[in-house]
């Protein structure tokens, strides 16, 4: 863990869930306790966080939980990437039994609580997003959601942003801007999750912003890994620490028009589907060792289309757990590179958190996308209310 900085101003820890006693700095009466739902394209569960906010700045975070999927369920997941619809019986299952094993997280993040949250932020599973034909399809039914727990849900967020020709995604970027506030920019957030996305974040904040999906996370990476081990992901980077990059693969891979496109831009997990045919023949470790190259070739080629370079880099997402990973990018970027720990954030709760972030922004009707995260025409807000 690398130590926290002397002069950074730190965000509040996570602690118990209960009505943070500290007052926010402004509108108290305006925050609510809202939890955040998102289930990532590494499909390995789901993420529930409970934050404090009006939306704007954020008055305390509380507990967060991951709930990871047994095999079975992630392999009906699977089964459906891909679908446009979920108008048949396997769809329509799989929209039930998600908003069913959220509402269990949700149970499971406030066992014990003695508050019942205002609102939900509800992300849902991602099956397709395909930005040109302005379809981004997520599978977990908020309507059933809502009446489980008996509690207001903001769902749908990336269709206003589709609709007008944004790119859906990422969304996160406005929670990094709001947590970014008291710290010295431009800074660049990157989540390294099943697909990698950046924030980078100006001087002037949330009016400030370029953020895009840079390529490829932990997704290719792991369904290499579970194709030649079993195992669900590179455990701690073992075995891209044992391999040696494969270079002209990495250049190969590093030819998709993908890279040299300007931001905006986003991806669907799928878009990497051509990686295995590319690796063939490489070993397991050589294989993992050459797709760890190539997340970080990604972020370095993201680093060009960002207006001014980043005085460092924050790492979130399950990415920044791999130790040849984060060697790597603290090797190839110009910037210092450090988890977002490193300024008191919890990069395993964020993306949860920034989902209950943006349902309050919705409450308030705050823009949650902008003309620079996802070339939104104008700053937009996003999301739809399902009441109980
Ligand atoms: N100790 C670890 N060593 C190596 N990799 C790890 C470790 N812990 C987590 N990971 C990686 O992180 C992934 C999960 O990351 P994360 O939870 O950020 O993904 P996600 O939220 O599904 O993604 P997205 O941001 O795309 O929605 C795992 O699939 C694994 O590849
Ligand atoms: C369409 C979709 O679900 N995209 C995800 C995915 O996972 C990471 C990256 O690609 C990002 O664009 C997005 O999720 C995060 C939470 C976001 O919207 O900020």
């Amino acid at each position: 863990m690398i130590p926290f900085p002397e002069g950074l101003p730190r965000t509040p820890r996570a602690r118990p869930a209960r009505r943070p006693s500290r007052a926010p700095a402004h509108a108290p009466d305006a925050t609510l306790l809202v939890v955040g739902l998102m289930s990532g394209t590494s499909m390995d569960g789901i993420d529930a966080a409970l934050i404090e906010t009006d939306g704007e700045t954020v008055a305390g975070i509380g507990p967060h939980l991951t709930v990871p999927y047994d095999d079975a369920f992630r392999a009906r997941i699977r089964a459906l990437l891909g679908r446009t619809s979920l108008d048949d019986a396997d769809g329509r299952r799989l929209h039930r039994d998600l908003a069913l094993r959220h509402a269990d997280a949700v149970r499971g993040l406030l066992a014990g609580a003695t508050v019942t949250p205002d609102l939900i932020g509800f992300h849902g599973h991602t099956l397709w997003h395909d930005p040109v034909a302005r379809l981004t399809v997520q599978a977990g039914d908020p309507a059933q959601l809502a009446s489980e727990l008996g509690i207001p849900v903001v769902a749908d967020l990336r269709q206003a942003d589709i609709a007008a020709g944004g790119e859906g995604a990422p969304l996160a970027p406005v929670y990094h801007a709001a947590l970014a506030a008291p710290l010295e920019r431009p800074l660049a957030v990157l989540n390294v999750g099943g697909v990698a996305n950046v924030t980078w974040i100006g001087k002037r904040g949330v009016d400030d912003l370029v953020a895009f999906d840079t390529g490829p996370g932990n997704a290719p990476l792991d369904d290499w890994v579970a194709r030649h081990t079993g195992q669900a992901c590179d455990q701690d980077g073992r075995l891209a620490a044992a391999g040696r990059l494969d270079e002209a693969r990495l250049l190969t891979l590093m030819d998709h028009p993908y890279f040299a496109r300007p931001a905006p831009k986003s991806l669907d997990r799928r878009d990497f589907d051509h990686v295995p045919g590319v690796l063939e023949g490489l070993s397991a470790a050589d294989g993992a060792t050459t797709l760890v190259a190539f997340i970080c070739a990604a972020v370095v080629q993201a680093a060009a289309h960002m207006p001014v370079p980043p005085t460092r880099w924050l790492v979130t997402g399950g990415g920044r757990h791999n130790p040849v990973l984060m060697e790597t990018l603290a090797g190839w970027l110009e910037a210092p590179v450090a988890p977002v720990e490193a300024v008191g954030w919890d990069g395993d709760a964020l993306e949860a958190q920034a989902f209950a972030f943006m349902a309050a922004r919705f409450r308030r009707q705050l823009p949650i996308t902008f003309p620079g995260t996802t070339g939104a025409p104008f700053p937009m807000v996003g999301g739809r209310l399902y009441q109980p």
